[in-house]
């Protein structure tokens, strides 16, 4: 037979498929030097890392794995090595100790950076370099200056409390159930936008801008979902095909509407020497010696990425916060009570969560239940890492399985059970941070890229809580069920939510008032 006559398309075509599975198998069974920590192998754990990826059941298999591997589960998908961290122990030792630190600060360059956040120009998706750390510190600077402490954007924020409280009581008079997720979901993405932008009058916030930046935020949380993710990553055809499309799609497009409310509106009106809000504070910067990589890139990519970062995250937590709450009123009724004992009707400071342990204890807990960044961290090992006897190679993807770790049945008792007192002494006094309940628990990560927002979104869960338990009982909706409150039930994507729902309202004093 001719050979030209094997050449057609049809048999090119099955040839090139045939070498693409061989590709990804020997990617995928190819034998690792050296002694890598345990985890799935060969063709079964081939089928539990595929069934994994599939309807984001990741953290679930992950779960498994520890159980059965320990503190590491290692594994790869197509040649890319992946490490999960399953105890607050290894993340402590491999993300903070002198030894391994610089080792395991990496973050690589990935599609979300690529679409998002304009080619690792954030603070997220960026190796440990000069830069980051510089980043790192304007940061610090930023939240220093225009953060907690600073009386004008705390009294922003206080007259955004006032005004949400007063939202809320409008609709609980209407006696119908309010739908407390959405409007406080909002009040938060104006407070941070507030951050951003300077001193804007909240009720001039038009909804448009709070639209944009949340389905900016979605679109970005949908992208970095793991499963998105490896599709988008190894095979970037997708990026043109079916849902995948609408993804990047969704990314793009409120990617620019978000920059301009994020960045462009701010630029054009900005004035050298007068600083508004952060945006401002970093344009400053643009014109100081030693800042010349900040290209206008840079700080784009630097707000829209922390924006993201703080809200998806602190929303989470709040919502979560909220839900438990009125699930459990003997909880909320404890809190009300040191409201009392220490505020009285004063408005709420942050600094008062030093005297208020049990509100604090309240804090911590929900961190620990609600675990939204079940597997977080997306580190990379910047060489062979050497630990005991076994070697995690360089390129190694670290996770960190905080959804393991902080409800692991050996480390806590009814980790499904939502206990404050695990975190206070017999006297009610909180836990020291270095108690060893505490090193249990890392929800902001840990080491050198730990969350530099730590304290922020703590202060900020800590005056909403507060406003709003100072002033109302939170009851069950009447017309429509309450979702559950344990975290398993959340909604899925790579920081996990709350789903969206309703409760009533009673006026505390109202309510006493009309026993008396
Ligand atoms: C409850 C709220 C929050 C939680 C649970 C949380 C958690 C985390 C975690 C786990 C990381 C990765 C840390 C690591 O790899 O060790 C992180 C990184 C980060 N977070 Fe947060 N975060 C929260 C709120 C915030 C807020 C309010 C901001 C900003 C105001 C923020 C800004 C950032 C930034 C910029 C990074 C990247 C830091 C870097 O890579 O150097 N976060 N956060």
């Amino acid at each position: 037979m001719d050979a030209c006559c094997l050449c057609t398309p049809w048999n090119l075509a099955v040839a090139a498929a045939v070498l693409c599975v061989l590709y990804v198998l020997s990617k995928q069974f190819v034998f690792r030097k050296g002694n890598p920590p345990p985890g799935p192998r060969g063709w079964k754990g081939f089928m539990e890392i595929l069934q994994a990826g599939r309807d984001d059941s990741l953290y679930e298999a992950a779960w498994g794995w520890a159980e059965k591997y320990g503190d590491m589960t290692f594994y790869t998908v197509l040649g890319q090595p992946i490490c999960i961290l399953n105890s607050a122990d290894i993340v402590r030792r491999l993300m903070g100790s002198d030894e391994y630190k610089l080792l395991t600060s990496d973050r690589d360059l990935n599609v979300v950076s690529e679409f998002a956040w304009y080619n690792g120009k954030e603070l997220f998706f960026t190796p440990y370099n000069s830069q980051t750390r510089q980043k790192r510190t304007l940061f610090h600077k930023m939240m220093g200056i225009y953060g907690e402490g600073v009386d004008k954007f705390e009294s922003v924020v206080g007259n955004e409390l006032d005004r949400i409280l007063e939202e809320m009581d409008t609709a609980r008079a209407t006696g119908q159930d309010i739908p407390i997720s959405q409007i406080l979901s909002r009040s938060l993405k104006i407070i941070l936008y507030v951050l951003v932008n300077g001193d804007i009058d909240p009720e001039k916030l038009s909804l448009d801008v709070v639209d944009t930046m949340d389905r900016y935020d979605n679109a970005v949380n949908r992208m970095l979902d793991m499963q998105t993710l490896t599709a988008l990553t190894f095979f970037p055809p997708l990026r043109k095909v079916g849902k995948y499309k609408k993804i990047c799609d969704d990314v793009t497009e409120s990617k620019i509407e978000a920059e301009k409310i994020m960045f462009e509106d701010l630029k054009s009106t900005y004035q050298e020497g007068k600083v508004r809000g952060i945006a401002d504070a970093i344009l400053h910067f643009q014109s100081q010696p030693g800042h010349e990589w900040l290209d206008d890139e840079n700080v784009k990519g630097f707000l829209t990425a922390t924006f993201f970062a703080a809200h998806m995250t602190t929303r989470a937590s709040l919502l979560n916060m909220v839900l438990t709450l009125t699930h459990h009123p003997e909880v909320a009724q404890r809190i009300q009570e040191e409201i009392e004992s220490v505020l009285g009707d004063r408005i709420p400071r942050v600094e008062d969560r030093l005297s208020m342990h049990y509100t604090e204890a309240v804090i911590l807990e929900n961190l620990r239940y609600v675990s939204q960044l079940a597997l977080s961290s997306l580190r990379s090992a910047r060489e062979d890492i050497h630990i005991d006897d076994q070697v995690i190679p360089k390129g190694t993807q670290f996770l960190v399985n905080q959804w393991f770790f902080h409800h692991d049945p050996k480390m806590w008792d009814d980790p499904w059970t939502f206990k404050p007192e695990r975190f206070l002494d017999e006297s009610g006094v909180i836990l020291p941070a270095n108690h060893p309940v505490r090193k249990k628990i890392l929800p902001f990560g840990h080491g050198l890229r730990m969350c530099p927002g730590e304290t922020f979104a703590r202060s900020r869960i800590f005056l909403f809580m507060v406003m709003i338990l100072q002033k109302f009982d939170l009851l069950p909706p009447e017309n429509e069920t309450l979702p559950s409150c344990d975290p398993r039930e959340n909604l899925k994507g790579v920081i996990r939510q709350a789903p969206p729902f309703k409760c009533r309202l009673r006026n505390r004093r109202e309510a006493e008032s009309s026993k008396e």
